[in-house]
């Protein structure tokens, strides 16, 4: 058998990556059986409706029976829990992962309940939107994204392999570090970025009271891309902060110590420092691109395609 195939996939969480996951598993033809639970009764109806999972089930414990794919797609603030239920379920030799934006916390909460007969391997595909719930997931999501797998040292490598294989018949590119490695470079790339956003967009309703509807109306397209993040799940972003609270704090200490010295340049008139400044950070933009690394933006003109086609 192909190490891009399972027998029977288990999903628990069918969010935006739970049922994407599904959809592309689907295309792939990665999977005889997909498994679905959602923690709502509306989810798990949404979910029937849609159709991405063959079955739906009423409790963790029954999806993951006879698995030999497992992946927690729930907040990571949750991932314990869910964990904890399915874990005497599991059957024997199966992979068991998630996908949660942070890998330390994740695996604290989740390895002390998995049994030694399966084989633990985290990953987190970097794709995402501002969107959330069944409805929202779509089988492209993934395509040339990186899924970055943080295996634990005494990882089985068979298993990481097979998984690494699985998210690449997604349409994922694949790469491995440590959670540790992980949690700093999301911090840097995705979370603080994350938080900037959501402080902008607060700034912004605070002086609206005063303006009106002035933000809105004359918003350009920069604070159009902040309200777009800001418009992220809350309760997911609220676990992302609190689960890589460490990371997110030094480079938060770093971005505000940095923009003490911007504010500092404008306040004395420092053109120069200004302008070199900004031709630094003009070339991080250019090289991202030339290296042909421009895929974390995800591509609405094709989402819209893709949800427009499946309402269709
Ligand atoms: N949204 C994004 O752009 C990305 C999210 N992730 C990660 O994927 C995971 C899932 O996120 P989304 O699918 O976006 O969220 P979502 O909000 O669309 O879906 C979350 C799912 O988890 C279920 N759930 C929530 N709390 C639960 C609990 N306590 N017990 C059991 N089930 C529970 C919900 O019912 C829902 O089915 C998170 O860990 C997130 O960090 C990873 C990459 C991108
Ligand atoms: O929508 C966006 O801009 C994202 O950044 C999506 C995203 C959110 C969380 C992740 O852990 C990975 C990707």
């Amino acid at each position: 058998m192909s190490g891009t195939h399972f027998r029977r996939v288990a999903l628990i969480g069918l969010g935006l990556i739970g049922s994407s996951i599904a959809w592309a598993t689907r295309r792939a033809g990665a999977a005889d059986e997909i498994v679905g639970y959602a923690r709502s009764a509306q989810t798990r109806a949404t979910a029937r409706k849609l159709g991405f999972c063959h079955k739906v089930v009423e409790s963790p414990a029954e999806a993951v029976e006879d698995a030999d794919l497992v992946i927690v797609c729930v907040p990571v603030g949750a991932c314990g829990a869910v964990t904890a239920e399915i874990a005497g379920s599991l059957a024997a030799g199966a992979i068991v992962s998630d996908v949660g934006s942070v890998k330390t916390s994740v695996i604290a909460q989740m390895a002390p309940h998995l049994p030694a007969n399966v084989h633990f391997v985290p990953a987190h595909p970097l794709a995402g939107t501002e969107h959330s719930g069944p409805e929202s997931g779509f089988a492209e999501l993934f395509d040339s994204r990186w899924c970055i797998l943080t295996p634990l040292p005494d990882a089985d490598p068979h298993a990481t392999r097979r998984l690494r294989s699985y998210w690449e018949a997604l349409g994922a590119r694949t790469d491995e570090m440590t959670a540790e490695h992980h949690d700093l470079v999301l911090a840097v790339t995705s979370h603080v970025p994350h938080a900037i956003a959501y402080t902008m967009v607060g700034v912004a309703d605070d002086l609206q009271r005063v303006t009106d509807s002035e933000v809105i109306r004359y918003s350009a397209a920069g604070f159009r891309d902040f309200t777009r993040i800001a418009a992220s799940d809350p309760t997911m972003w609220r676990d992302v902060f609190l689960n890589n609270r460490e990371a997110v704090l030094d480079i938060l200490g770093r971005f505000a110590e940095e923009l003490f010295v911007v504010q500092r340049a404008i306040r004395t008139g420092d053109g120069d420092y200004l302008h070199d400044y900004f031709t630094r950070t003009r070339a991080i933009r250019r090289g991202i691109i030339e290296a042909g690394q421009d895929t974390a933006a995800p591509d609405f003109g094709r989402i819209h395609k893709a949800e427009k086609g499946r309402a269709g």
